[in-house]
């Protein structure tokens, strides 16, 4: 199995500060200052796993390009785009347009690395360059929609991708799974209204964005019953997860039938994140993971690229995310250390209640002709 990476020591200098965020500084209100939750140190410790554990060595180094203009404007209006590069251009930067995702100097070119990276590994699994892909870029983007980035993204790195793969590469059916704890807005927003694009978002209910990802929320248009969402319970684990694999993912995906399968592969739905509350294990992932190349195998030769989103454990990340491109790769798992603890946890068999919203969600599976 040839698996293609993407990093670049500059997705490092993506500076969102200390006084924007979920919590910017306020010291009147007692806030004191605080590196953003999306900052560097998760994805360097991530990529740094992966060189220690000798995995890298398994890998085939893709290189990063900058998305190009009209690549960006194939989801984001022209507004949107002029609108980044006028702020990146200012000494302290700007903001990707919620006021909760900023930016310093030189973030256009930063965000625009980041797009053109993905659409680098994309490049590669569809040549037939690689099996598969995993593009560990920053920032990230499954929030950004047309006419704004929101929840620390700036451009949708993904959705732009996907039209990439479409308008240029010929690839007339993708699969995009979201398995990033919050709701994948942004790209589900960018393939609405459109058949070819099956959208696929498991995500904790109601985190983030407010009021986004309902079961409801099934497409429009030629799109209808083309956006999957399933708003799990807080607290599922790694039962839970897998029974929504089993029962909307796959059986969505034999249905679909895709020739390329994408992936927002956020870590942020993990049993030590800060920023929600779902408990899935390395070993959880790992499974996510191998349950996706099987169906990929089956479907579209295995041709999987996942694009970096979420997850802000730096203590746990690097271990899930290891998990993850190690079974991309077929490589022997490497030992994660806390695996015992969270595995550990009570509730990590199906509950009910996450049953019952996994059976929503695979009737609407169902109906994909
Ligand atoms: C709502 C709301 N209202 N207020 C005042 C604030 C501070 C709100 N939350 N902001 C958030 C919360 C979480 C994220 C996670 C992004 C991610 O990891 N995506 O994958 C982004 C923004
Ligand atoms: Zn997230």
């Amino acid at each position: 199995m040839t698996t293609g990476y993407v990093y670049h020591e500059v997705f490092g200098w993506h500076d969102t500060g200390t006084s924007g965020g979920v919590l910017p500084s306020d010291p009147a209100a007692g806030v004191q200052p605080f590196v953003h939750f999306e900052n560097a140190e998760t994805k360097r410790r991530m990529h740094e796993l992966i060189v220690v554990s000798g995995l890298i060595d398994r890998l085939e180094r893709i290189r990063p390009r900058p998305a190009t203009e009209e690549e960006i404007l194939r989801i984001h209006t022209p507004e949107h785009l002029e609108r980044i590069k006028a702020e990146s251009r200012l000494p302290k930067g700007g903001d990707a347009g919620d006021g909760m995702s900023p930016f310093g100097k030189g973030g256009y070119e930063i965000a625009a690395l980041a797009a053109g990276g993905v659409i680098a590994a994309v490049d590669a699994v569809v040549s037939g360059r690689v099996d598969n892909a995993y593009a560990l870029v920053r920032p990230p983007g499954h929030h950004a929609v047309a006419a704004q980035g929101m929840g620390f993204c700036i451009f949708s790195n993904l959705a732009i991708a996907a039209a990439h793969a479409r308008a240029v590469l010929g690839v007339e059916r993708i699969g995009i799974l979201d398995w990033d704890v919050h709701h994948g807005n942004g790209t589900q927003a960018a393939f609405y209204d459109d058949p070819s694009v099956l959208t696929i978002s498991l995500h904790q209910d109601n985190v983030f964005p407010p009021n986004s990802g309902a079961v409801t929320e099934t497409g429009t248009g030629a799109g209808e019953g083309y956006s999957i969402n399933v708003p799990l319970p807080p607290g599922t684990g790694d039962g839970g997860y897998l029974h929504a694999m089993d029962e909307v993912v796959v059986p969505a995906l034999r249905r679909f039938r895709p020739d390329l399968i994408l992936v927002a592969s956020g870590f942020d739905a993990g049993a030590m994140d800060p920023l929600a509350r779902q408990m899935l294990t390395s070993a959880g992932y790992r499974a996510l993971t191998q349950r996706l190349m099987d169906v990929a195998a089956e479907v579209c030769d295995g041709r999987i690229a996942m694009s970096h989103e979420g997850g802000y454990s730096p203590i746990y990340v690097p271990f899930c995310g290891l998990a993850v491109v190690e079974t991309l790769a077929g490589a022997e798992p490497f030992t994660d250390p806390l695996l015992p603890v969270v595995s550990g946890y009570a509730g990590h068999d199906l509950q009910p209640n996450q049953k019952a919203v996994i059976d929503a969600a695979a009737a609407l599976a169902a109906r994909i002709g």
